[in-house]
């Protein structure tokens, strides 16, 4: 299983467990040495020597345990390891001499030995081994003098040869279930590699969404590509609003009708809502559906994130908490950052752009302007007549209704490439950003004909329902007649001209 409270880096203060090496030697080491001391003693009693020869033979009976604390005390336990199986040579060539290399006992222990070495450390730990082997058989001749006797009894040969293969099947054992928990560990590597990538995809993709939209589906897009073995779909929903604010995305997964009904009812119980992945339903295919929530990760919305596996497991289900933490951090930073850019961006009581973004905006054309002179852009002003009178009349409350009707009935009227914002009181403005005259004029005509003289209904400030007629004087001017910088001041002048005539003509008609 995959533990990823393992990914920490954090030190883990207390007693530390010796490397796998040592552990899996422990039992052959111990296994070998205490065979070696039965036959020490076998050819003790045999030979009638005594204590001359069990009392060092219980000695070596002490150098699994001396072997495995040294590891385990070792700061490096595994190099700590590799000196013990050379110690191992070393004492066995020695304990050969010791028992006059009797010949099976001298070729099974050096072959134990040997193997060993190689097994953990290749050719030279290998060739290591060979040389201590021979320099403790060496160096105990050398001193204690050369004796050879080469065999004792066939039953000392079958103790041995018992000993040698029980030996060797129990190495044998051990290096299975090493390479088992290798490979275990291997796959689990490749399991927190994907899961890894998986969400730094994520934190990617967050980063670039433009909307909560675009975050859901293309993060779900990218986890179905990490984990193309399980499909996913998320919903969001805003607590307090759920039936008004709410987001969907699915990949690689399709939701029947009875799903749906489910995840409804899972949805409406937010009360109830479960901390843990909980079983959806069995799909006829096998696969079941999971759903993990988003309790508590979001301030304001509430969510799941549904899996289809053919199975829930402690990985996934690990996997699913990481994945709906992300997400839910990712979707609590976009919507924090979309109210930024809006309360940055836009004006509080229409919802259009405010004048900071209109002069930015503005800026990039004179620029483009400058860099490309054939690149025009226009702008038209735009003034409601009459606010001052609405206001002393019937109150602000129905000023800020005039100003909100005429900026609902201009956006109809502007394209999406328009920048249409508020610029002041009752001042509008629309930025053309790639475009001559032409398009002011053109929107300075439909204003003329849809929104000039047209009622408005508004609410007086002691309740009163009246109806006014919109007004509203214009001016428009591009950057093909003037210098860029001027347009804007152009467009002014020619929106205070608009107003002054029309006063004079109102005038004239009395
Ligand atoms: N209700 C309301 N009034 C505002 C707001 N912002 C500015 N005003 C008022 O709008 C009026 C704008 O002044 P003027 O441009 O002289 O008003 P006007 O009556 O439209 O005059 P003309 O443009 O010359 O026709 C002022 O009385 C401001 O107090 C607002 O957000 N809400």
């Amino acid at each position: 299983m995959v533990d990823f409270k393992t990914l920490s880096t954090r030190a883990q203060p207390g007693f530390k467990r010796p490397h796998r090496l040592a552990l899996a030697t422990l039992g052959p080491r111990a296994f070998a040495f205490c065979h070696t001391f039965g036959l020490t003693l076998w050819i003790a009693l045999v030979e009638g020597s005594g204590w001359t020869l069990i009392g060092p033979g219980l000695l070596l009976l002490l150098w699994p345990a001396l072997a495995y604390g040294h590891a385990v005390l070792a700061q490096d336990s595994k190099r700590a390891e590799f000196r013990n199986l050379a110690l191992d040579s070393l004492l066995f060539g020695m304990w050969c001499g010791v028992l006059d290399f009797y010949v099976l006992a001298t070729v099974t222990i050096g072959l134990a030995c040997f193997m060993n070495n190689m097994v953990v450390g290749g050719l030279r730990r290998l060739a290591v081994s060979m040389a201590l082997f021979a320099a403790g058989a060496l160096g105990w001749g050398l001193s204690a003098g050369f004796e050879f006797r080469p065999y004792v009894s066939t039953e000392l040969d079958i103790y041995q040869v018992t000993g040698a293969v029980l030996y060797f099947l129990a190495l044998a054992y051990v290096m299975y279930g090493q390479n088992r928990k290798i490979g275990r560990s291997i796959a689990e590597i490749k399991f927190q590699n994907r899961v890894f990538h998986a969400l730094l995809d994520l934190g990617v993709v967050a980063n670039r969404a433009s909307n909560i939209h675009t975050l859901l589906d293309d993060s779900l897009k990218h986890l179905h590509a990490d984990f193309p073995e399980y499909g996913f779909a998320v919903f969001l929903q805003e607590r307090q609003r759920p039936e008004v604010t709410r987001y969907a995305a699915v990949a690689g997964l399709r939701l029947g009708a009875e799903d749906e009904r489910q995840l409804g009812g899972l949805l409406a119980t937010l009360q109830e809502r479960p901390e843990s992945t909980v079983k959806l339903r069995v799909k006829p295919d096998g696969e079941q559906l999971y759903a993990t929530p988003m309790a508590g990760r979001l301030s304001m919305y509430e969510g799941w994130l549904i899996v289809r596996a053919p199975r829930l497991d402690r990985r996934l289900e690990r996997m699913l908490t990481l994945f709906v933490d992300q997400l839910a951090a990712a979707t609590e930073n976009k919507l924090l950052h979309l109210a930024l850019k809006k309360t940055a961006e836009r004006d509080g009581l229409t919802g259009l752009y405010n004048r900071g973004f209109f002069e930015s905006a503005l800026q990039l054309s004179i620029q483009g302007k400058a860099q490309s002179p054939n690149l025009d852009f226009a702008v038209l002003m735009m003034d409601v007549d009459g606010l001052k009178q609405v206001n002393d009349r019937h109150g602000h409350v129905a000023g800020d209704q005039l100003i909100t009707t005429v900026a609902e009935r201009l956006q109809v009227h502007c394209r999406a490439s328009d920048i249409l914002a508020r610029y002041g009181g009752d001042e509008f403005v629309v930025l053309f950003p790639s475009a001559d005259l032409a398009a002011a004029n053109r929107l300075a005509s439909l204003i003329r004909t849809h929104l000039e003289g047209q009622r408005c209904s508004i609410t007086s400030a002691n309740g009163e329902r009246l109806t006014l007629e919109l007004r509203l004087s214009l001016g428009g001017a591009s950057s093909c007649e003037t210098s860029a910088q001027e347009v804007l001041a152009l467009a002014d002048e020619r929106m205070y001209d608009d107003k002054s005539e029309r006063r004079r003509q109102r005038a004239a008609l009395g």
